[in-house]
């Protein structure tokens, strides 16, 4: 039998600060539990209204690494596919919670759970008596607005990345491969890790911001202040799809072709413009940089 735990369940897309607070209650309500998320992918919603998902503010690795810095000993992946969408709410608990031997569970207020999303913090609580504890928590408001994976989205749509890191109590993070772009950035004096956007993934909107790019998967990996770009290139018209890139400042001989990197959305600076020429391209991103440098603090 597994050792006595206290679950959370949710989506935990971006793992915000409210999904934080979910389990830094939990851990707090009973210190002496190992600390299970329980989370599903692929998103819900891909497979209840195929089309209908969100973009995702993180892939199921981000979700997994930020739920065990969050305090997690162990996440739980439940794949998510139409047997499950069709269980009843006592059924997805017979099956997918008990079996976990929790102590208490603790979610969210608006937790809704099996078919038809028909189980809420009540159905949870009726289940559980005399087997254990339900704490259905408040939602987390930060400036007059509730916590949500759909606000921060809406705030990455508006480009507006110093209120969205509000909510998720970091900067809003970018993660992929470097792949190779039209190799002009080097020509210009501003050569730019390129990563493509995944279908399916958020990005804030279109223009330039300030931030880090820092090197995936390395212990103790600098964090170099980057100067970033994202959408299409609008000066040039062979860049068809949206691309997130990133100027690392003062480092001109990076090679990062095929590494896996990170980018950091610290503060908007501009949208992006359709330039007439290459020389006032490169002015812009000359004083893009030096607005960088302000914003993060550094020479
Ligand atoms: C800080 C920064 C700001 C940028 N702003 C714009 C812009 O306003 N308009 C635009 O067309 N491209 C902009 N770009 C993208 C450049 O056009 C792109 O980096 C350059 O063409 C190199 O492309 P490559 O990586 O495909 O070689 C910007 C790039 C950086 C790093
Ligand atoms: N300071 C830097 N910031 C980002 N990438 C850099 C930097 N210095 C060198 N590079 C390397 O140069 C490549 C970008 O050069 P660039 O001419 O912009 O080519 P591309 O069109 O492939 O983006 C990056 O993929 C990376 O390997």
């Amino acid at each position: 039998m597994n050792p006595a735990s206290v679950v959370v369940i949710g989506n935990f897309d971006g793992v915000h600060k409210g999904h934080q607070e979910v389990l830094r209650v939990a851990r707090s309500l009973e210190p002496g539990a190992r600390l299970v998320a329980v989370t599903f992918w692929p998103h819900p919603m891909s497979v209840v209204r195929p089309g209908s998902e969100p973009r995702l503010l993180s892939d199921l690795d981000q979700r997994v690494e930020l739920l065990r810095a969050a305090g997690a000993d162990v996440v739980e992946v439940i794949a998510f596919d139409r047997a499950l969408m069709s269980m009843q709410p006592e059924d997805f608990l017979e099956a997918c919670i008990s079996p976990l031997n929790p102590v208490r569970v603790v979610v969210g207020q608006n937790f809704r759970f099996g078919h038809r999303a028909s189980g809420n913090v009540e159905t949870l609580r009726a289940y559980g008596a005399g087997r254990f504890e339900v704490t259905g928590l408040e939602l987390l408001v930060n400036e007059h607005k509730t916590t949500s994976s759909t606000e921060i989205r809406r705030l990455l749509d508006e480009g507006m990345v110093a209120e969205a890191a509000h909510h998720l109590g970091r900067p809003f993070r970018f993660a992929g491969t470097v792949v190779m772009g039209h190799q002009r950035g080097r020509e210009f004096g501003f050569p730019t890790a390129n990563l493509p956007v995944p279908a399916g993934f958020a990005v804030p909107a279109a223009g330039v911001y300030a931030g880090w790019l820092t090197l995936m998967h390395q212990p103790d990996a600098p964090a170099w202040p980057a100067a970033i770009s994202v959408g299409t290139n609008p000066t040039f018209d062979d860049v068809p799809a949206v691309v997130v890139e990133a100027h690392a400042l003062d480092h001109d001989d990076l090679e990062l072709y095929g590494v896996a990197v990170a980018v950091d959305f610290v503060e908007r600076l501009r949208g992006n413009v359709k330039f007439d020429g290459i020389p006032a391209l490169i002015d812009q991103i000359a004083a893009d940089v030096v607005r960088t440098r302000q914003v993060l603090g550094v020479d």
